[in-house]
Order: structure tokens, then sequence, then C-alpha cells
């Protein structure tokens, strides 16, 4: 949609022969993606499928509850709802709204690239070939394209990509997911975390008493690749029985929620930021370069913000052009270095942030168990906040038309503070010793109470 937009010639190449394949997979759109995808006229189309989020709950192991209203906030502020999507339904609204769906091509399975005579050439399973300016691959976490690019790499010079890089990404967590019906005693639009020791649940009712929900289970060590685990149905069966009787919300445990599951999966949930994104004319994003634990609903929102930032780099370089030669390898070397190093910077954070929430919804040692229990629950807005500003600073597509609605919160927290990274250690830190005298004394003097939302303010500033 980017590229059709921008003018620029595309074909897509897809492994899958269908596009609209029913996984059990459900997707937030945050109002950064939100945005761009109201840019390209489908974010409305996408509403229909959906129930906007307007509540947070947080349930603990021991019984304690709370609520804010984050999702609503974030709403009011951005002007842009955020909503749970089923992955399938989002596919078949960017497809369907394409102007010419003969440029996704199904069933082709890319299997090598190569560079001839200031082109690229694609290799696909059933042996064609398809030749282009360049190649961007956005084909996931076990991405072929990567491996091309590592490959093309050490070509130009062996030992470009580190061992250490091709070995960075790891597993601590994996996650079970899936879409149940007919649940009774969650509400629609209140999105539920439910925190416990080694694993969490993330559930969002929907309509129709359709629940999307995910269990995040902490694995016994931390692997990498090729060591990675692999899963079967089985496998979701057996560790989705260990935790049977947790409990959910409002006396629902995960029982009523399993025993009414329609379709369910079972996946890694792999993390890290790749170095190396680019070689030639070859240039990887989305899930392939940054893979980020799904408890803070930010890997499709950031996989759209690299399709739009690509787009606005390459749009910029066609009209700087005063004729319409082929961009050469020297000019494509300068757009994607620069394309990749803005990206990292943007993605620090985020990731993160990712990887500090699911390792907290978890309760992986005492610090975030203490955080989690006496901290984030005091916090107010705070994590609206903290949301706020890596939403404020998102991507758009510059060369079409922001949409309309007014809505503060893109200048309010727009990027003019370094405070967030620089201080969240300390924080976290400061708010470590109040949680451990609220713990100690388990009886939370309100003082305590009033400086660990004082300190909240603080970092949301
Ligand atoms: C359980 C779970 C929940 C999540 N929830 C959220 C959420 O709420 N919000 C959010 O923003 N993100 C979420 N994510 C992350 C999100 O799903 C990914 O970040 C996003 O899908 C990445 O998009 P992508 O296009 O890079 O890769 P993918 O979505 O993996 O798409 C890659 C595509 O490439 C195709 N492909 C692969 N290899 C080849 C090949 N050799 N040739 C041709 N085609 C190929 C695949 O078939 C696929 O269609 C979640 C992830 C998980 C695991």
């Amino acid at each position: 949609h980017c590229l059709d937009k921008a003018g620029i010639d595309y074909v897509v190449l897809e492994k899958r022969k269908e596009i609209t394949h029913q996984e059990g997979a459900s997707i937030l759109i945050l109002p950064h993606g939100g945005r761009i995808l109201d840019q390209l006229g489908m974010f409305h189309s996408l509403s229909q499928y959906t129930e906007p989020l307007h509540a947070a709950h947080i349930s603990y192991p021991d019984g304690f509850t709370h609520t804010n209203r984050s999702p609503q906030v974030l709403t009011d502020r951005f002007g842009i709802p955020l909503i749970l999507v089923e992955r399938r339904n989002l596919l078949k609204v960017l497809y369907n709204s394409l102007p010419d769906q003969s440029l996704v091509q199904l069933g082709k399975k890319v299997v090598s690239l190569n560079h001839h005579n200031g082109q690229v050439t694609v290799t696909v399973d059933d042996g064609n070939v398809y030749e282009g300016d360049l190649v961007v691959g956005a084909d996931g976490v076990h991405s072929r394209v990567r491996d091309e690019v590592w490959r093309l790499s050490d070509a130009i010079r062996s030992g470009t990509v580190k061992d250490k890089e091709k070995k960075s990404m790891s597993i601590e967590y994996a996650c079970i997911f899936g879409i149940s019906n007919g649940v009774s005693g969650l509400v629609a639009g209140e999105q539920v975390a439910s925190l416990n020791k080694g694993r969490s649940f993330l559930t969002f009712p929907g309509r129709d008493g359709r629940v999307f929900w995910f269990l995040m289970h902490k694995l016994d060590k931390n692997y990498t690749y090729p060591g990675a685990p692999r899963w079967s149905p089985e496998d979701a069966e057996r560790i989705a029985a260990r935790y049977i009787d947790d409990h959910i919300w409002n006396g629902v445990q995960f029982k009523d929620i399993w025993d009414k599951r329609e379709v369910c999966g079972i996946t890694n949930l792999e993390e890290n930021i790749f170095q190396t994104w680019h070689s030639g004319r070859v240039l990887c994003l989305g899930d392939s370069m940054h893979k980020m634990a799904p408890n803070t609903g930010q890997g499709a929102n950031c996989a759209m913000e690299d399709a739009a930032l690509l787009a606005n780099y390459l749009r910029h370089y066609l009209d700087g052009q005063k004729t319409a030669a082929k961009p050469s390898q020297e000019d494509l070397n300068t757009l994607f270095e620069k394309f990749s190093r803005d990206r990292i910077n943007r993605l620090q954070s985020i990731y993160k942030m990712s990887r500090i929430v699911v390792r907290l919804h978890a309760g992986r040692n005492l610090f975030l168990r203490l955080m989690g229990r006496y901290y984030l629950p005091n916090t107010g807005d705070v994590p609206a906040n903290q949301a706020s500003k890596s939403i404020a600073s998102g991507i758009y597509l510059d060369y079409l038309p922001l949409p309309t609605y007014s809505a503060p919160g893109w200048q309010d927290f727009a990027p003019n503070s370094k405070l967030f990274s620089g201080s969240l250690l300390l924080i976290m830190s400061v708010a470590l010793l109040f949680g451990v005298i609220c713990w100690a004394g388990r009886d939370i003097h309100p003082l305590s109470m009033k400086i660990l939302a004082l300190l909240g303010n603080y970092v949301s500033q």
C-alpha cells in the first residue's frame, strides 16, 4: 500500500497459498499503527471487526485486582481507538483494498537472491525468477531474506556479519494464543492482564462473546537458534493443563476460556534487534529485524512504521532525481544505512519496554514482582504516559495527508524529553525501595503510595 501510494512499482511474493489463513492470532493496533492505516484509507474498514478497548484490568495471584483507563486515555489523547483485530481480518482488509491484487503472488516461497547487472534477482521454489531494483524482505522471524543478506554480505567481505549477531536472537518465553467463544464474565472492550509467577495471561474480550487470549509461559532456560524449542499441539495442551485453574478475572478461570477455544496455536517468543539490515540491493524489515514479546502490542505496529519510513525515503529519493535513472548501488547504500540507523534508534526503547513488561507480567524476579504488585497499581496514568511517548513519536507517511481528527496527544507527547529512557532505571530502583518497604510491612502506608504516584508522574512528564 505504501509503495502503491508513492507511485513505486512492486510485486509481493508470499509463500502461503491463501491470504486469510485462520491461526487464532490477533493483533492490537495502537494509535501510531492506526494512523498509518488511516492514511492509507483502511482503518475504518477494520473497525467493523473490532470492539475498541476502553479499560485495562490487572489481576494478581494473591487475589488483588486493579483497573485503569489507559486504553480510553490513549484514545482520547490521540483521537483514534485501540483496536484488537484478528490477524486474518487485518490481512483481508489489506488485501481487499489493494488496487491491483494480481501484484500479490501467492505460493511463491523465496529461496535465494542474487545481484546481476545492477539488478537483484529473486528465485522462488517453483523455479520462477523475478528481477527488480531492490528487494525488501518482510518475511518474518524465520526470514530467508535475512539469511541471504548475511550470505551476500559475507560474499563481499568474509566475516562481515559476526557469528555473535547470527546467534543473537534468544527465546525465554513461549506463547499459547487463541480465540474462544461464549465465555461469560468478561466485558467486551475491557482487556485483562492476569499476572502470575512464571506465566501471564492477556485476555481481550471482543464482540459477541468472542475472547482473544494469550498465555505467556516462561521456559526452563534461555534458548538461542538453532537450539530453539519446537512445539506441537500436544505441548500446548500440556502447558495449558498446568495453568488451567489460574484466575483470569471476575471469577473466570483459564479453564473457562480454554474449554471454549475455537482455535489455538503455540509459538516461541523470540527477542532481538539485529544490526545488519541490508546488503547490496536487499533490505530487511519487520520481524526479520526486530522481534519482541507481544505484551506491549508493538511488533506489527513497528513493522508498519518500517514500511512507512522506507516508502518516505524512497519517495524523497525519487523526487530528488532529475532523470528517471535507476537508483545506483551507492545511493541505495546511503538510503538503507540511514533507514536502518533511524529504525534502530526508534526501536531501542520500545524493545526494552517489551522485554521489561513480559518479565514483569510473569514475575521474573523479586524486583519485578514487587514492581508489578506494589508499584504498578499506584501509578495512575504512568503506563498511558509511557505509551503516549512512543505513540507520539511514531512514523507516518509524509507524502499523504494526515487524518483530520484533532487530538492533543500527538503534540503534547512529541519527543522533546529525554527523561524516559534515561530515568527509567533510576525510577524503577527508587520504586523498588518503596516496593520493598510496602512489601515488608504489607500494610501500605498512604504516604508511600503518594510518593510512588509522584515518582510515576515524574517519569511520565
Ligand atoms: C502471540 C503473538 C501476539 C502478537 N500480538 C501483537 C499485537 O497485539 N500487536 C502487534 O503490533 N504485534 C503483535 N505481535 C507481533 C506481530 O505479529 C508481528 O510483529 C508482525 O506480524 C510482523 O510482521 P512481519 O510482516 O514482519 O512478519 P509476519 O507477520 O511474520 O509475515 C511474514 C510473511 O512472510 C511470509 N514468508 C515467510 N517466509 C517466506 C519466504 N521464504 N518466501 C515468501 N514469503 C515468506 C509469511 O508466510 C508471512 O506471510 C504478536 C506476535 C505474537 C507471536
